[in-house]
């Protein structure tokens, strides 16, 4: 390693060697050193007796030479030196050259001339003057470190970006002065330069006095004496503030969601892949939760995005609320949340997390000044004991979701084999679904409602059925939710309102005998196309009075009042289709749309109706709707009526018509046809409205 150091050409540099501690003599010397000491290469290569040299040089250089290696430690000193003209005073250090050879020592000698400030020549006092004035003037921050680590120069840069009095800087270290954690690591590293003497990046982030968070990239190069120690340490910074915030603005972006502020899907891969590397040297357990809102579809395109966006960050503050700090939550898209659980197992926190999130929603949601009930499903799967795949956890806490979602809302799922075979049965289905109207797979159910003060038929609801080729019949919640999503739902819409006018038609062909057919709408088929003339079309064509049709729309479409929609309602009512809300008491707490909607029907959901004659509460709650919908004149239908008590009970309360399993299921065409027949009730059906208040 002697060479290229000895090469150098800007020192003059000399190699001795000393052998079995006595003698002295010159191993090599480099072009500067022999012009310096105004000797040749051959006249040194000899005992330095011998050379050029005056005695008194030599007799210091062999005692200083000889205490270098006693102590193995490094020397310098000052010598005046008769050269070949005038007498130089000589700066020379003695650094000594480990050498593998016992026998031998050697020392790299490093000579310098000495140059007092009053023998600097204009040039170099010039050159002085230009490189003080370029540091001094520098935008980058330029501070000197002593071997203590304190300060002994700091340039106006520094002092401007520390916002710190020069005073106060110099003979400080860092974590004195500014001081922080910060500034300790970066101490730790100046000192880890004056110690091991190699050059090194740093960068340091701080906030600034006025709480702007600044950020620097530091060279911490070493600085050497004239023995080759690391005597300080030079830092030079660039503030690279802006490309910090421009760095962690793309990490943002990369990593988090731009609606909630959670982390991405590409975050969540890498914690999951993270935790399970982590449970696997443990031998522990990872939790994987896959949550997604039941009906969100709906809620965006009733209400509009801006309404869902405001929905997705108020459910991922409270999902937030729901876990400890080493858990995590991820948004994945649409509503689609993940949740990691580490060490689930031995705390049991998948028994009791997935609870607290369906609870979480318990709450409503104030959505532009209205509260809205959303409810979510949640599917599971466990590390290691489901797979320990990443790829398997997450399609099996997925088929977990859609098992969830299936069952009905507010489910929780864990994960069990064969369920799978769910998300390939879904896949399978949409592609079948698209084709099931060339197939003429569809078919339309009808289930009869009953007017109870007379017990006559009064109408149907036309309720949609698939007759899939292997699968058999399929009710609609195996696959209206998957018709809305991939918006076949508008083609199955129009086809279910040609088909229930057709049956209308026929059923009302004698004019004495009113019989009203409702059907469902979707709140896509608001959306987009325009629904007014294509019902109008389909009334015209199929020769449907608007008098035989009723529409049934959910609470959630009138929630946010969309022009569009209140249009479509009113042209609908004016053409004279009656219009009801279906599953009315589900969900949805703001009822002043019902003023500002033409409603003429309300259907209170089953799940009251089912507990109407035992649960206290209940029973208030169906009489407070009856009583609603009789001050606003409109016309009530109890859904799933299944028992006769239920019926009794309702008739009594006053409600106008009711409709399910104690009367008819729904069934296809010429099954009710058949029934309409026993009951002989083609008599005139009647419209509580038109008889008043009907109290
Ligand atoms: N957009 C469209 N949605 C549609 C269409 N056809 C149906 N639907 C929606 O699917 C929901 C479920 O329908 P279905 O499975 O046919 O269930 C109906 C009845 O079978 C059931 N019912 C009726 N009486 C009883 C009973 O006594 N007990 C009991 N457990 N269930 C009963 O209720 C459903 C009818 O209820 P509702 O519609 O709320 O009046 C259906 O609700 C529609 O939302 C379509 O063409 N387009």
């Amino acid at each position: 390693m002697i060479a290229p150091v000895f090469d150098d050409k800007s020192d003059a540099r000399c190699l001795l060697e000393m052998t079995y501690g006595t003698s002295l003599r010159v191993v090599s010397i480099n072009g500067v050193g022999q012009t310096l000491l105004g000797v040749s290469q051959g006249d040194l290569i000899s005992h330095l007796d011998d050379a050029r040299l005056t005695p008194e040089f030599s007799a210091r250089l062999i005692d200083e030479v000889q205490s270098c290696f006693v102590d193995n430690s490094t020397r310098s000193y000052q010598i005046l030196h008769q050269g070949q003209g005038q007498p130089v005073r000589l700066n020379i250090s003695l650094v000594p050259v480990t050498d593998p050879v016992a026998t031998t020592y050697r020392v790299l000698m490093l000579l310098r001339e000495y140059v007092p400030f009053h023998h600097f020549d204009e040039s170099s006092a010039s050159r002085e003057q230009m490189f003080c004035n370029l540091v001094e003037n520098s935008p980058d921050t330029i501070a000197r470190y002593d071997r203590e680590c304190r300060r002994c120069y700091a340039n106006p840069a520094f002092v401007r970006q520390s916002g710190v009095a020069l005073s106060r800087l110099i003979g400080f270290t860092p974590s004195e002065v500014p001081g922080g954690d910060e500034m300790k690591a970066y101490e730790a590293r100046v000192r880890s330069v004056l110690e091991q003497g190699a050059e090194q990046q740093y960068e340091l982030s701080w906030l600034s006095e006025e709480g702007v968070e600044r950020c620097s990239l530091i060279r911490l190069s070493p600085e050497y004496d004239a023995a080759g120690q690391v005597s300080s340490v030079l830092a030079v910074g660039r503030d690279i503030s802006e490309v910090d915030q421009y760095r962690r603005r793309v990490h943002v972006l990369a990593n988090y969601d731009a609606v909630t502020g959670l982390p991405n899907r590409e975050m969540f891969y890498s914690r999951l892949r993270q935790e399970i590397a982590t449970a696997r040297e443990a031998h522990g357990s990872v939790g994987l939760i896959i949550l997604d809102f039941d009906h969100f579809k709906v809620i965006n395109d009733s209400l509009g995005h801006v309404a869902g966006d405001c929905l997705l960050r108020e459910a991922s503050e409270r999902l937030k609320h729901c876990l400890q700090h080493d858990e995590f939550v991820a948004r994945l898209g649409g509503d689609e949340f993940a949740i990691i659980l580490p060490d689930c197992h031995e705390r049991d926190r998948l028994g009791h997390v997935p609870q607290l999130l369906i609870e979480a929603f318990g709450e409503p949601f104030e959505l532009h000044e209205r509260e809205i009930f959303v409810t979510a499903s949640i599917g599971i799967s466990r590390y290691p004991q489901d797979s320990r795949q990443i790829d398997d956890l997450i399609k099996y806490a997925d088929s977990a979701m859609y098992s969830a979602k299936s069952r009905g809302r507010s489910e929780i799922a864990y994960y069990e084999k064969g369920l799978t075979t769910g998300v390939t049965e879904r896949m399978m289905l949409e592609g079948e679904l698209r084709k099931a109207l060339e197939r003429n797979e569809l078919e339309l159910y009808f289930q009869p409602k009953i007017e109870l003060v007379h017990q006559i038929i009064v109408g149907s609801e036309a309720l949609l059925r698939w007759n899939h080729p292997q699968l058999g019949l399929l009710t609609p919640d195996r696959f209206i939710t998957l018709a809305e999503e991939t918006g076949l739902i508008i083609e199955i819409g129009d086809w279910v309102f040609r088909r229930a006018c057709e049956v209308a038609v026929e059923w009302n062909r004698d004019e004495q005998k009113l019989h009203t057919v409702a059907i469902n709408l979707s709140p896509r088929q608001f959306v987009g196309k325009d629904l007014v003339s294509t019902v109008c079309e389909i009334l015209e064509q199929t020769g449907c009075s608007p008098r035989w049709i009723e529409v049934e729309i959910t609470e959630s479409l009138l929630l946010d009042d969309q022009p569009s929609t209140r249009r479509a309602l009113n042209k609908l009512s004016e053409l004279g289709i009656r219009i009801a809300i279906d599953d009315f008491g589900t969900g949805y707490s703001a009822l002043n749309y019902l003023t500002r909607f033409p409603i003429h029907i309300l259907k209170i959901d089953r799940s009251f109706i089912e507990r109407i004659t035992t649960d206290r509460n209940c029973e208030k709650l169906v009489k407070a709707i009856i009583n609603l919908a009789r001050s606003l004149r409109m016309t009530l239908v109890a859904e799933g009526v299944e028992t006769k008590a239920q019926a009794l009970f309702l008739e009594n309360l006053g409600c106008h018509q009711v409709q399910g399993y104690l009367y008819a299921r729904p069934g296809p065409k010429s099954e009710i046809e058949g029934s309409l027949l026993n009951l002989a009730s083609w008599t005139l059906g009647r419209d509580y409205r038109d008889e008043g208040d009907g109290e």
